[in-house]
């Protein structure tokens, strides 16, 4: 079914006018891909939303070559206050248009209209509005006066947020300077392209952020692109290690956001209202395709019984389908691929011993759906307490002591998040000061903010996304010209007055 015939079942939100077909975004106007057109697909019902083109090599050098123009005669020679106005700009129309970016993300990722309308979209206005105010502060992001942008930022960014991710990567690099090639995931371009529209509405300069859509190889060509000078990669930790790898000896400067398997620590004393709900949102929310997800629940031995009993009444009282009704807390699994992973790794649970339950649930029969699942009798050393499952998948562990709580928590190759729940602010700042994970939530779970740095440790990755730590990974620090004590030997008199070099690449003497 093509999304012409679909449309009238989404003509009753009066919000939604997609095309049939969009183009790559290059030099601030949709240009067919060289490569073959995909669909995207609404993973709830598997119907035709609209045709993606696919960026070849040649695209992605057209695409490099647009940014560094934008780069060299617009963007890196702008005054941070009016970068920050377009940033600004920006933030208003997303909020303008909040209610159709919302639609539209739920249609193309499967997510509940709920999250993407309450969460999703308004931190995407939150992150330029942050970003909007730091462009004029750069010598406060930490690396002294007169930081430099980098040029050409590569971004590739996973399905599981496509609006909220594309936000983190573009604010911050256009506000610190730099221009912008993005990568979509395969699975979720749309909203990118929508937001492609409102760039064309804000009057960002031509060039300044461009929208390659494609798979794998598209994202390939991109951060191996000799033009780049920056890449930013969400997703696997496979492929962020690839990426890794393939930039190893170039002078690219790399940040890596990859998978977690955060544990989610229960302690005796903790508000046991407040903490289902936190691990319900810690496992549940986004379908638990959340790369910070609680999937590891340590709940200390004594509360076991109880917590998971609790935990099972409200697990009963989800809904569970079609992600448009504003009434539903769990949408569709993204793809088929993700949803066979999820089942994989389900069936491995079982087969290693682990107790499998799910709530009684009727699950639509076209699309990729996954009722909410706990594990009990869970060891440390099946696949479902190791491997990232992003899914709607809950591992419960239990332990006696802060300490075993702290080995077991620490018990993974991911250092990305993880969750405390206890009433003695003491213990919580104890043990925290001990967990290697880059986020830490305190009787709270998947919290996001702009001005916080959220980044991992270990197979997680490497750098930080937000607050200033973020701004900074889109910045140099000047380079320092050392004061000579002997006066400087006097140019030639036929010397060639040096190139005028942009306002943001002028090194400052030191005094
Ligand atoms: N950290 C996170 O937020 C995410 C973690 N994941 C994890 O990864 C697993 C697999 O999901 P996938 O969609 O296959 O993730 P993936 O890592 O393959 O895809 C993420 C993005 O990278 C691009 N990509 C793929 N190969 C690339 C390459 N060689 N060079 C440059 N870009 C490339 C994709 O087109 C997409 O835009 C999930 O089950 C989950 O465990 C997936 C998505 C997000
Ligand atoms: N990648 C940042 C949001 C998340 O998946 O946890």
């Amino acid at each position: 079914m093509t999304f012409l015939e679909y449309a009238p079942a989404l003509e009753s939100t009066g919000l939604l006018n997609l095309k049939e077909h969009y183009g790559l975004f290059i030099s601030g106007e949709f240009v067919d891909g060289r490569g073959t057109a995909f669909e995207t697909i609404s993973p709830a019902t598997e119907q035709t939303i609209a045709l993606i083109s696919s960026a070849d090599d040649a695209d992605v050098d057209s695409a490099v070559v647009a940014a560094r123009l934008a780069y060299d005669t617009v963007w890196s020679t702008m005054s941070g206050r009016d970068r920050g106005k377009y940033l600004f700009r920006i933030a208003r129309l997303v909020q303008e248009r909040a209610r159709e970016l919302a639609v539209a993300e739920t249609l193309d990722n499967g997510k509940p209209i709920r999250e993407s309308r309450d969460v999703d979209v308004p931190l995407v206005a939150a992150w330029f509005f942050y970003y909007a105010g730091w462009a004029d502060k750069l010598d406060h992001a930490g690396l002294g006066a007169n930081p430099s942008s980098l040029g050409v930022a590569a971004q590739v960014i996973p399905w599981n947020f496509p609006l909220l991710m594309l936000a983190w990567k573009i604010a911050p690099a256009l506000a610190a300077g730099n221009t912008v090639v993005i990568k979509p995931a395969e699975t979720t371009s749309l909203t990118a392209l929508l937001f492609a529209e409102i760039l064309q509405q804000a009057d960002l300069p031509a060039g300044v952020v461009n929208i390659v859509t494609g798979d794998g190889a598209t994202g390939r060509a991109l951060v191996n692109h000799p033009g780049v000078n920056k890449v930013a990669f969400t997703g696997s930790t496979a492929v962020g290690r690839e990426i890794a790898r393939s930039l190893a000896g170039t002078n690219k400067k790399v940040t890596l956001e990859l998978g977690g398997k955060a544990a989610n620590i229960v302690f005796d004393d903790a508000p046991i209202d407040e903490a289902i709900e936190g691990i319900v949102n810690g496992i549940f929310f986004n379908q638990g395709q959340v790369c910070c997800a609680g999937s590891r629940l340590l709940v200390q031995e004594n509360v076991h019984d109880e917590v998971v009993e609790r935990l099972k009444a409200r697990m009963a009282t989800l809904r569970v389908g079609d992600p448009l009704d504003k009434n539903t807390d769990v949408g569709a699994i993204n793809s088929a691929a993700q949803l066979a992973r999820i089942e994989a790794l389900s069936a491995a649970g079982e087969a290693e011993g682990a107790e499998r339950w799910s709530p009684p649930c009727e699950l639509p029969q076209n699309g990729f759906w996954f009722a909410p699942t706990i594990f009990t009798n869970v060891s440390t050393s099946h696949r479902i307490a190791r491997e990232e499952i992003f899914g709607p998948v809950l591992s419960v562990l239990t332990f006696r002591t802060p300490a075993e709580a702290i080995a077991k928590a620490n018990n993974t190759p991911y250092g990305l998040s993880a969750g405390i729940w206890s009433d003695k602010g003491s213990r919580i700042l104890a043990v925290a000061d001990k967990l290697r994970a880059g986020v830490i939530w305190a009787n709270t779970f998947n919290k996001f903010d702009p001005a916080s740095p959220f980044g991992g440790y270990k197979e997680s990755g490497y750098g930080r996304e937000g607050g200033k730590h973020g701004l900074a990974a889109y910045l140099s620090p000047a380079a320092p010209i050392l004061a000579s004590a002997s006066p400087a030997p006097a140019a030639p008199a036929t010397a060639l007055p040096a190139p005028a070099l942009p306002a943001s690449r002028r090194k400052r003497v030191s005094k």
